[in-house]
């Protein structure tokens, strides 16, 4: 790694020294298994996004841009698929699945986290690549968020405790959206874009669409909703980047969400290309993230 720094993952709950054993209940890792454990002491990056198909080529090809070799028949060092979620480590990368919205991925990442203090793990970067819905940006376009907006426009994640409203503050690692920034080519046949992301519950109403199975809005309360986005620096919307950078920042783990457009949303509702050229945007993130991952290990 370029970095001298060590930053071991050390999360912020005291009642996690107390527990006798401690099961990962949805990646289905036991934490006192410490074979399993051990092999997650080198990781450094991890890459998350939706859909396990996607987790799983996108290891395969990291690891290839980062040369790792595997051992024995299997083409991961590790890897797991379950009802809920699926992981695949190469080396010190380990590319995990979210499925869709903040509650499905906040699951995740806390069980997430706790492996990688379990493991005692230093200075991990966590990166969501993901697809969006862009504003004003066309598709292909890659945005790195600059920051992560709630569905009321605010910078927090909104969760809940013990019944009560918690807004925790998304914050972004402005050295780390420059770096993947810098990572573009001139030779790429894509952009790269810095901007806000709008972070929804929902895919239909909640993004401002008219195609859902309900609607009680017109046309012109569309249009004037992705104008407002748009004044407000917004550059894309999805479903997970404020619990990512909210909860990475709680727990003081460096995190990004770099995310391909597959769609203008001041243009259309759904994408329109062929799947072949959503495949080629998503590689624009991917492309992107593994050179980054390949300079942070001085490759
Ligand atoms: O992981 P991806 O990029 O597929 O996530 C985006 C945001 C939602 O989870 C989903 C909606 O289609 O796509
Ligand atoms: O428009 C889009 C595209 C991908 N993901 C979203 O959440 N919205």
């Amino acid at each position: 790694m370029a970095s001298t720094s060590h930053h071991p993952v050390m999360l912020p709950n005291k009642h996690l020294d107390h527990l006798d054993s401690d099961y990962l209940f949805h990646l289905d890792i036991p934490l006192n298994d410490s074979e399993i454990v051990s092999k997650f002491h080198n990781v450094k990056f991890v890459c998350i996004g939706g859909t396990a198909n996607r987790m799983e080529k996108l290891a395969l090809h990291l690891g290839q841009e980062i040369n790792f070799q595997p051992t024995g028949n299997s083409r991961f060092d590790y890897s797991f698929t379950n009802e809920r979620y699926s992981g695949f480590k190469v080396g010190p990368v380990f590319c995990v699945s979210h499925g869709i919205g903040t509650p499905s991925l906040s699951v995740m990442l806390h069980e997430l986290f706790k492996l990688l203090q379990k493991a005692s793990c230093c200075d991990v970067t966590l990166i969501r690549i993901g697809t969006c819905g862009g504003i004003g940006i066309s598709p292909g376009t890659v945005v790195i968020s600059t920051g992560a907006l709630t569905s009321g426009f605010e910078p927090f994640y909104t969760t809940s405790s013990l019944g009560k409203t918690l807004k925790l503050p998304t914050s972004v690692d402005m050295n780390l959206v420059n770096s993947l920034q810098g990572c573009r080519r001139d030779e790429d046949g894509f952009q790269v874009v810095l901007g806000k992301t709008y972070c929804t519950e929902d895919f239909y109403q909640g993004q401002g669409r008219l195609d859902g199975s309900f609607c009680d809005y017109s046309k012109a309360d569309q249009d004037a909703f992705l104008r407002k986005l748009y004044d407000l620096e917004v550059r894309n919307i999805e479903m997970e980047s404020a619990a990512v950078l909210a909860m990475a920042h709680k727990v003081g783990i460096r995190a990004a969400v770099v995310c391909s457009v597959i769609v203008d949303r001041l243009q259309a509702e759904l994408p329109t290309e062929s799947r072949d050229n959503l495949q080629a945007f998503q590689n624009n993130a991917i492309v992107l993230v593994g050179r980054h991952i390949r300079q942070r290990l001085n490759l």
